[in-house]
Order: C-alpha cells, then sequence, then structure tokens
C-alpha cells in the first residue's frame, strides 16, 4: 500500500490500476470509481490502520475496462510489474506505463474506425490564438493561428477529444469556447516558445522549423510544443510515428463558421440517428478514407486548380470502370494501415497485425501495378508516391507463420526454416511428445491398461492418468501423486525426465521466438514513414473513388468551377432528402440563379413545409460538394469560386443555451456581417422569426439593405421568410429578385409542387399544415375565424401598405474601418507603413494621428 500511495500521489487526478500478480486492482476513491463505471465488485480490506474500499480485475480484461473508464470520461493511470515476481527480492518493482486520457488512446476500444480522435492544445498569444491538433494513433499533426473565430470553427471542425490550455486560461477558455469540451491544463511554462521549439526540434530532429513553414506561426509552435509535452508526461515517450506538421492554412480553404457546420449538418444531424452530408457521401471502403473524407467535407478547397484536379480524376474513374472496380477491390482488403504502422513505434502492434501490415503492403503492390497503366496526372504522381517497402514486406511474409497469434508468448509466430536453433528448439519438443506417446503406448500395453493416458498440469507437470477400475495393475515403481474420485495420477521417472527436455525447449522456444519477433519490429522502424505515406495515398483514392461512386450511383454531374462571382445551378437537388424520400417518390429539382448583376439576392416565400429550408440548403451543399471535388446533385452547376459559405436559421426553442432564442439568432447573425465578401454565399433561414412580426421584419429588411448595399461585398444571398413584405424590397433595391415556392390548392387541401417560380407568395397555409399535422378541428376552426376577422380588419393589408410607403435609409451604410476591404482602411494602412517610427519626433506623431482621426471622420 505505501507503494500504491507513493505511485498515486504523483497521479492525483488519474484513476490508478495497480498490478497486483494476475489483477489490476483499484484502491479506496478509485475503488468507488471503477466499481461503478464498470460493474465489478466493491469489497473493503484490512489496509494497515484502516479498512479501504477495493476492486480489481483479471489483467487479460485490461482493455475492455481501460476503454469503459476513459469513455466514461475518466484518465487512467495504468502501473505495472517492472520486474519478474520470480526473480524480484522484497517488494515488486512497479511503475506507471502510460497514462491513457480521452485525447491520447491508441486502443482499438476506444478508437472509432472513421474518426479521428484528436488531442488538441489552444494557446492564448495575445493577438493570434494558436492550436494543434495531434492524433497519437494515426501520426497525423495539424497545426494553425489565427484570430478566436477561426481557432473556434478549427475546433467544431476537428472535434478533438481532449483540449489542453494553461492553467490560468481557465475562465479564458470557458468563456470563449463555453464547456463542449473535455479539457486538461497544464502549467503556464509549457507554454512558452523557447520550450516548444526546442521540444519540437527534438521531436523532428531538425535544426529548424522552417521545413514545416511554421516559422512565422509562434502561437501555434506553442501550442503544437505544449501537444508533444503532454504526451511525454503521459507515458509515451515513442512517437517516432509523428514524423511532422501540417499547417492549415485559412486561405487554402472554403470558409464555413461552426453554425454553419451545424446547421447545414454536415456531420450531426439535429435529430437523433438523422441523416448527415457525411453519412450521405460516405462510402469509403478504408477507414482512413472515412477520416479523411470528414476532413474534405469540413476542409472545401478554394483553388480552383486543385478542386478540377480532383474532379478530373473522379471523371477519369468513372470511365475506367476496370481500373476503379480494381483500386476499389485491393483498398477493400487493405484495413487500417494508418493506425496499424503507428502501433510500432507505440510498441502496441502484436503479430496478428504485423502480417496485416505485410498483407496491407501487397495490396499497395497490387494498387501499383493497376495504376501502372493509367493515364491521369493526378494518379500517377500518386502512383510514384506509393512505396511497396519490398525489404520489410518480404521479410515479414517470409519469416512469419501466416496466421501468428494475437499474443507474442503463446509461440507459433516465426515459421520454420528462418532460424537454426529455433527449429532446433522444435525439433526437442515434438521428438519428446511424440516419446510421450511411445511411453503411453508402452506402459498401456506392460500393465495391461488400455485407457492409460498422459496429461499435463501446472502442478505437477506431465503424468500417468489411471481410471479406478484398473488401479491393482499400477506397478510399484510408480509415485502416485493425487487422487480423485474416479482416478489416480502417477508419475515415474522416465516421464520425469522428459518432461524437463520438452518444458526447457518450449520455454526457450518462446523466449527465441519473443526475440525474433522484435528484432521484426526493430527491422519495421524505418519503414513507418514510407507506409504512413502509403497510407495517407490510399485515403486519397477512396475519397475520390467514393465520389465516383456516388457520381454513378446517385447521378451526380460534374461541376464547373469558374473565377467568376455567379452561381448558376440548373435541376438541383438535395444530397440528403433525396435520399431518405420514400420509394416512387422523387425529390423535385429546382433551378437558381444568383448573380452580381440583377439577382444578387433571393427573397423566398411559400407555404409552410414547402420546401424553402430545402431549396436553400441545397444550394449551399452543392457548392459545398463542388468546392470538395465532388459532382454534384444537379444536371449542370456553374460556380464562380465561393470564399466563405454561411448559414444562419431563425431561432427555435432547442436551440437556447442560457441565452435568450432571439439573442442567440441575432449573435450568429452579427458575426457574418463583418467578414463577407463578394465571393461569400449567405443562407438566411427565417432570420427575425424569434421576435414580435414589427421587430422582427424591420430587422430583416435593414439586414437585406445592409446586403444589398455593402460596398463592394454584396454576397450571394438566400433570405426564406414568411414575412409576405419583405416582398416590398424587390421595388426599392436592384438586385433583390422575389420568388415562391408553388402549391396547388384543391378544394381545403393544398398540395405541394416544389417548384421555384418568379415573384412572391401572399399566404403561409399555417394554418393547413397545423390540420395536416393532427390538431383538433374545434381548434383548426376557431383559427380560421380569427384569421378572416384580422383580414377583414386588414391589418395585415395595413401593414403591407406601411411597408410599401417605407423611407430610405436615412444613415449611409457606414463602412467598419477595421474591414480589409474598405478604402478607409487600406489608406490607414498606406499612410502607417510609410511612418519610420525610429524618425518620428512625438509633435509629428500627433500631427499623423490627427490626420488618421479625420481619415474615419
Ligand atoms: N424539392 C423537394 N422534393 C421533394 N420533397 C421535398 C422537396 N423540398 C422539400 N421536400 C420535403 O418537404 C419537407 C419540408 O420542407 P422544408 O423544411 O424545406 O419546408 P419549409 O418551406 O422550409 O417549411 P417551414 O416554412 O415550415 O419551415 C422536407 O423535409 C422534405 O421532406
Amino acid at each position: 500500500m505505501q507503494q500504491h500511495n507513493a505511485i498515486k500521489e504523483k497521479y492525483p487526478d488519474a484513476v490508478l490500476l495497480f498490478r497486483v500478480g494476475d489483477f489490476y486492482e483499484t484502491f479506496n476513491e478509485d475503488a468507488v470509481i471503477a466499481a461503478q463505471v464498470l460493474g465489478i465488485v466493491l469489497t473493503k480490506r484490512a489496509n494497515g490502520s484502516s479498512n479501504g474500499d477495493l476492486a480489481g480485475f483479471p489483467h487479460h480484461a485490461l482493455d475492455t475496462y481501460l476503454h469503459k473508464l476513459v469513455k466514461a470520461g475518466y484518465r487512467v493511470a495504468v502501473c505495472d510489474q517492472l520486474e519478474d515476481p520470480k526473480t524480484a527480492k522484497g517488494i515488486v518493482k512497479r511503475g506507471v506505463t502510460e497514462l491513457v486520457t480521452p485525447g491520447v488512446a491508441v486502443n482499438d476500444k476506444i478508437l472509432e474506425n472513421s474518426s479521428n480522435n484528436f488531442l488538441a492544445a489552444v494557446h492564448f498569444g495575445g493577438d493570434v490564438t494558436g492550436v494543434s491538433f495531434l492524433d497519437i494513433s494515426t501520426g497525423e499533426f495539424f497545426v494553425a493561428e489565427g484570430s478566436i473565430e477561426y481557432v473556434d470553427k478549427l475546433l467544431q471542425s476537428f472535434r478533438p477529444a481532449e483540449v489542453l490550455f494553461a492553467r490560468q486560461q481557465q475562465k479564458n477558455f470557458k468563456a470563449t469556447f463555453g464547456t463542449r469540451f473535455y479539457t486538461y491544463t497544464l502549467e503556464e511554462w509549457i507554454f512558452t516558445t523557447t520550450y516548444a521549439e526546442e521540444i519540437l526540434l527534438k521531436q523532428f530532429q531538425t535544426h529548424s522549423l522552417k521545413g514545416f513553414g511554421v516559422e512565422s506561426m509562434p502561437a501555434a509552435i506553442v501550442a503544437a510544443g505544449a501537444t508533444l509535452h503532454y504526451l511525454k508526461d503521459t507515458e509515451h515517450p515513442n512517437l517516432q510515428h509523428i514524423t511532422r506538421m501540417q499547417r492549415i492554412n485559412q486561405e487554402d480553404f472554403l470558409w464555413m463558421d461552426r453554425f454553419t457546420v451545424r446547421n447545414l449538418e454536415l456531420l450531426n444531424s439535429s435529430v437523433e440517428n438523422g441523416h448527415t452530408l457525411l453519412k450521405t457521401l460516405d462510402n469509403t471502403v478504408t477507414p482512413m478514407g472515412a477520416r479523411l473524407l470528414k476532413r474534405w467535407l469540413v476542409f472545401p478547397l478554394r483553388h480552383k486548380d486543385r478542386i478540377n484536379e480532383r474532379l478530373d480524376t473522379v471523371e477519369y474513374l468513372i470511365k475506367e470502370t476496370d481500373l476503379a472496380n480494381g483500386l476499389r477491390q485491393h483498398l477493400q482488403q487493405t484495413g487500417d494501415l494508418e493506425r496499424l504502422v503507428s502501433k510500432i513505434p507505440l510498441k502496441k502492434i502484436n503479430p496478428r497485425e504485423v502480417m496485416q501490415l505485410a498483407r496491407a503492403l501487397q495490396q499497395v503492390e497490387a494498387v501499383k501495378a493497376v495504376l501502372g497503366s493509367n493515364t491521369n496526372d493526378y494518379l500517377q504522381r500518386l502512383n510514384e508516391k506509393l512505396d511497396v517497402c519490398a525489404p520489410i514486406m518480404n521479410r515479414i511474409l517470409n519469416e512469419m507463420m501466416e496466421t501468428p497469434p494475437v499474443l507474442v508468448n503463446k509461440g507459433g509466430v516465426i515459421k520454420d526454416g528462418v532460424n537454426a536453433e529455433l527449429d532446433e528448439l522444435r525439433g526437442i519438443a515434438t521428438k519428446g511428445k511424440d516419446y510421450l506417446l511411445q511411453i503411453q503406448q508402452k506402459e498401456s500395453e506392460a500393465t495391461g491398461i488400455p485407457s492409460l493416458k498422459i496429461a499435463f498440469n501446472n502442478v505437477f507437470g506431465y503424468y500417468l492418468e489411471v481410471t479406478n477400475t484398473h488401479k491393482n495393475k499400477v506397478p510399484a515403481t510408480w509415485i502416485r501423486k493425487q487422487t480423485l474420485a474416479n482416478a489416480e495420477r502417477y508419475i515415474t521417472p522416465e516421464l520425469k525426465e522428459y518432461e524437463e527436455k520438452i518444458v526447457g525447449a518450449e520455454d526457450k522456444i518462446l523466449a527465441l521466438e519473443t526475440r525474433l519477433f522484435d528484432e521484426l519490429l526493430a527491422a519495421l522502424q524505418p519503414f513507418i514513414e514510407p507506409i504512413q505515406q502509403d497510407a495517407h495515398i490510399f485515403a486519397r483514392l477512396d475519397c475520390l473513388l467514393c465520389f465516383a461512386h456516388n457520381a454513378v450511383q446517385y447521378k451526380y454531374r460534374r461541376p464547373e468551377i469558374n473565377d467568376g462571382f455567379d452561381l448558376r445551378i440548373t435541376e438541383g437537388r438535395h444530397p440528403v432528402i433525396e435520399r431518405g424520400l420514400p420509394p416512387g417518390e422523387s425529390y423535385v429539382s429546382n433551378d437558381i440563379t444568383l448573380d452580381k448583376e440583377a439577382q444578387q439576392i433571393i427573397i423566398l416565400t411559400g407555404p409552410n413545409m414547402s420546401g424553402k429550408s430545402a431549396l436553400l440548403r441545397q444550394t449551399a451543399l452543392i457548392t459545398l460538394m463542388a468546392h470538395m471535388g465532388s459532382f454534384v446533385p444537379a444536371t449542370r452547376a456553374e460556380i464562380g469560386l465561393t470564399d466563405k459559405i454561411f448559414t444562419r436559421v431563425g431561432a427555435s426553442d432547442n436551440l437556447s443555451g442560457g441565452e435568450s432564442t432571439f439573442m442567440v439568432e441575432m449573435n450568429e447573425t452579427a458575426s457574418i456581417i463583418n467578414s463577407i465578401t463578394p465571393r461569400s454565399l449567405v443562407i438566411l433561414d427565417e432570420i427575425g422569426r424569434g421576435t414580435s412580426t414589427y421587430d422582427g421584419i424591420s430587422i430583416a429588411w435593414s439586414i437585406v439593405e445592409y446586403l444589398h448595399d455593402m460596398s463592394g461585398h454584396q454576397p450571394k444571398t438566400l433570405f426564406a421568410t414568411h414575412y409576405h413584405e419583405l416582398n416590398e424590397l424587390e421595388n426599392k433595391h436592384a438586385r433583390v429578385k422575389n420568388f415562391h415556392i408553388t402549391n396547388m390548392e384543391s378544394g381545403n387541401k393544398i398540395i405541394f409542387l416544389r417548384k421555384l417560380a418568379p415573384g412572391g407568395s401572399r399566404h403561409s397555409f399555417g394554418i393547413h399544415v397545423a390540420k395536416m399535422a393532427g390538431m383538433p378541428p374545434e381548434l383548426i376552426n376557431r383559427a380560421n375565424e380569427v384569421l378572416a376577422q384580422l383580414e377583414e380588419k386588414h391589418i395585415d393589408g395595413a401593414l403591407q401598405q406601411q411597408v410599401k410607403n417605407l423611407s430610405t435609409p436615412t444613415q449611409k451604410l457606414q463602412l467598419n474601418i477595421f474591414d480589409a476591404h474598405s478604402d478607409t482602411f487600406q489608406g490607414i494602412r498606406e499612410k502607417l507603413e510609410r511612418v519610420d517610427i525610429n524618425r518620428l519626433t512625438p509633435v509629428e506623431a500627433l500631427l499623423k494621428l490627427s490626420e488618421i482621426k479625420e481619415m474615419i471622420g
């Protein structure tokens, strides 16, 4: 217990699993947690002066129980016996061999195949915030820095299992990023540039960080350093598979903030088990492909050439069916090469997995052969980078048994003919066993006991077993060892002699096989990087094959990406809703055009349930898919390169999280306004609905005017609303156009036609929808009465009239000077750039300040 307590002191916030013989035991408060989470028995035991709680489980169940504790949000320190109890003097030496936390998990039971398990670190560096994401199970390591909003979006996209930050930032972190994450704090000194650089250089064995393109990203470097520090802290010293850092450049990707990622239901649905774009598109066949697809989805490209490179390849794969089928087949048989290779340095790879790795390399060889004859540039480049790692693949295949066991200490790992000593020992062991059979036969004949058996147990080794009916035939020279109910067990000197030979040989075989396997693992080390590269290329191939598959299966077409600003979609469909429709029903496609000249903003009205939201979202999703390099659900799509997609949805009650729902709605909308450009696509769904009609219309009205008039910024905008009054905007602003979704009234029913048509609509048919939803007839009748009276009194009409007479804005739109696109900003910037601070006198400085003040006006 003294040893336990001393170790526990070093890991106070972890549950300590303390190895005692064949068990992992937990004590005191750890035992209470373990019993509760694992459903194991909690016992009391005398422990020194007091009675302590105790709960334990057999050591071979470690994987299962460890996983449960970590999933339940606990940090777990695994404390093992560091020496052989047989040879140890006094108390066996023990130490923590691994600290497992939600973000530092390599166990297959904790990890999900199709998801990365990222450990993130955030460094608040004053002006910029740095962030890093590391998946120890795959070796991927990303760094970035930028505004808080940017880091927030990255956190939303990477969804780390654990986030690290400096202890002093506890309040700040919570205020900035909320309580969505599992977090852990580290000492402040870890978050310094010098320390971070030192630890990173040591990891990558380089003299500078230049090669990673991060030297001008101090905040990101600090975050990355903290991540590596934490890995060492959690007893993960062997990280040879973390070979590089990749920097994420904001300008390389189409930006979507976290509200957009959520509103478009890219990764998560708002309803349980609902469909997401990811689920709809994911037809990958390898785990690394599935993980990469997720990343492609939240980081769509922004460079035309790179998008077209993907689109060209998808087109090529669609045409070359045999090639695509061949590739898919080989990929299917590869398994999780990326995670297998990461297990090598972590010393977590077992013999069976090493064999899987060799088989995966055989697939690399096969893929190279298939790709050999292709004429697509991108595939050719990928093929050149594929490395079969033949020396190690052949060595594994030549030296290891075809189906080795999971545990190396079970033997049967190394083939015959690989090592002469091993062959000899195996000869002895088998011969010894043959000889035992001969003894059995010989003694059976000599004694006349036909049922005589030789068997083995751990207590007294090999023995002869005689059933009670033949007991009297046993010779006097045999030594009786055990009496059972219906049999007796004996040993003989001859039996013991052979036993020694066999058991000795078997022990030696296991030791030798373990050594040979370790040698094989050491030989694998230099191949970690090329195999990682192979895994990465397979992931890309998998995603592109998946796009080709989707295009054929779901009739997607190649989008045309151009440098213009316009968006023209012909017969577009919603990829997710379309797939969920019941058999026999088909999705009604729609054309949509947004351009800079005549149709920058569309005000979309239509009855409830007619498909306004669907149309809005499909426009965003088609744009997004095109930027991923995927074909799209439309017969034609011309898409001007887009830099940002914003989606905002009017408040609904399930969004509330302490704040009023309308406040949430306004907060979210406000954050768009400052970062829009003409290349942005803005989707607003019933913004303003969370307040009274007058307030709502006024806010919605002014948002549209603002987006219309922001000089030089005018983003393409789709605005769905129930406020028909907003249709009046078309008459007052040149680039606002009204559209509605058509429906047909048949008796007192409405039939949704779901077709987009020019012009606004007058009714919402909310009462029809209430009726369809099964509201009591009395209630529906009363609602109709109230509506009729309101309409009779022209309340609705009066508002319509007032809207018509609305004046133009009294105040010209004031551009934010901190908006990098504004002329004022550019002017101030130029002025400041010309100033040489070293030569400036105080009076000159005051004069400059006054000039700048004047510019702001
Ligand atoms: N083009 C379409 N073809 C087939 N079904 C569609 C289409 N558009 C929408 N739907 C179906 O109609 C349902 C309602 O659509 P949606 O939510 O877009 O309506 P809405 O006009 O936004 O309604 P509300 O104003 O009440 O929010 C969708 O869930 C979908 O199942």
